[in-house]
């Protein structure tokens, strides 16, 4: 049967990264039988110009009916006055992780071997790592009520945003957390701020129940937030899976990304209890360079290959998908973001092409 797919480019460098990802999976249609086929919709600050709102009824109805969703990126300066009822951010990425309810989301931070010299960190310290992110998506404090800026009576003006989390979602995430660890070394380090936050100690409570409960045969830590975000550049081979609530994974992702080289390197997967699946690069829609193709579009390409794998079992597409990426970059080829000093840098096209050219060998 075809894999029905919904392709949302967004904003800035997103239809830039995305336009390559569509290179590989036609080439993987043309060439190597994917049964694939796609449409595209306009999301976020470019669908908000068109329409009016940047999550619009039919591009939401196309995410919940495809097989799975390729995303770039949304949000820009042009849209960051509008009120909160309509920015991209807010609005469209916010609004499809809710309401495709994809909890769980996997970001996978691996140097590649070819890249140990890219890496903010020593070779010695870069060389080797592999962790997987679980970041809890779609509750936390980007979800949580109260929320709002409301002026007190002497004038003040009062900005509140809440961090809430009940068992249910901790123990769904800590599940998954679980399950990979499973297929992986069998560890888990769950971060919080427990010696703070009411809801960070509730978090280590059911995070630790679920491990003693459901996986005894899983190593289970727990490490507050300030500390593994210093871990994570002093000794990151320490850490398998991490798994964590939704903004200490965007934050800690992000910097994960610099000891692999580059944040257009991290792709990311979405997913629902019910087998829906968003894919994107963890990065934004990189104004700076947008247009101009210096976007390093890997990190779409390398979500592509998630989405081969998490939501349409091809896996054997997947492996060939993530081994042309490192042939590309064992043949020195690198966007200006991975480029060292005095190397050569070739563009978004360049970089997506000579993908597509490593897949048909
Ligand atoms: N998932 C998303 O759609 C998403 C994620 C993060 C930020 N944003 C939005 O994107 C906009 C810009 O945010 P930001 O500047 O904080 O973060 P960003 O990730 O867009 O950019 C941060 C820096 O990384 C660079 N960069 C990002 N992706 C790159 C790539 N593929 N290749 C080379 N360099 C890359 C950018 O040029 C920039 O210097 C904001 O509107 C923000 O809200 C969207
Ligand atoms: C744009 C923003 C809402 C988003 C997030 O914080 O989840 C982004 O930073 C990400 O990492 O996907
Ligand atoms: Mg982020």
């Amino acid at each position: 049967m075809t894999h029905k797919l919904a392709v949302l480019p967004g904003d800035g460098i997103g239809p830039d990264i995305v336009r390559e990802a569509c290179k590989v999976l036609e080439v993987l249609r043309a060439d190597f039988g994917l049964d694939v086929a796609w449409e595209e919709a306009p999301v976020g600050g470019t669908a908000y110009d068109q329409t009016g709102h940047p999550l619009p009824d039919t591009t939401l109805e196309l995410a919940k009916s495809a097989d799975a969703v390729l995303l770039g990126a949304v949000g820009g300066p042009q849209w960051d006055n509008l009120d909160y009822t309509l920015r991209p951010e807010r609005v469209a990425l916010l609004g499809l992780r809710k309401e495709l309810d994809l909890f769980a989301n996997l970001r996978p931070a691996k140097v590649f071997p070819e890249l140990v010299d890219a890496s903010a960190l020593r070779p010695e310290v870069a060389e080797g790592i592999d962790i997987m992110v679980v970041r809890e998506l779609t509750s936390g404090i980007y979800f949580g009520e109260p929320r709002g800026v409301e002026e007190l009576p002497d004038g003040r003006r009062k900005g509140l945003n809440s961090l809430v989390y009940t068992s249910d979602e901790i123990e769904r995430i800590a599940r998954v957390a679980f399950e990979i660890a499973r297929k992986r070394s069998g560890r888990v380090c769950s971060v919080d701020k427990a010696n703070v936050l009411e809801v960070s100690q509730l978090w280590r409570d059911v995070v630790s129940h679920v491990g003693q409960r459901e996986f005894p045969d899983v190593e289970l830590s727990h490490m507050y937030v300030d500390n593994a975000a210093m871990q994570l550049v002093r000794d990151p081979k320490q850490f398998d899976v991490m798994v964590t609530t939704n903004m200490f994974g965007d934050i800690l992702s992000d910097e994960a990304s610099m000891l692999t080289g580059s944040i257009g390197l991290l792709p990311s997967a979405s997913l629902s209890a019910e087998g829906a699946g968003m894919y994107e690069p963890i990065h934004g829609s990189a104004p700076d360079i947008a247009g101009i193709g210096k976007a390093n579009p890997l990190a779409t390409i390398l979500s592509t290959a998630m989405m081969l794998r998490y939501s349409l079992d091809e896996i054997e597409l997947a492996d060939r998908i993530e081994r042309a990426v490192g042939q590309v970059l064992a043949d020195g080829l690198r966007t200006p973001d991975i480029a060292g000093e005095g190397e050569r840098a070739i563009g978004t096209a360049e970089m997506g092409d000579a993908v597509v050219a490593a897949l048909r060998g």
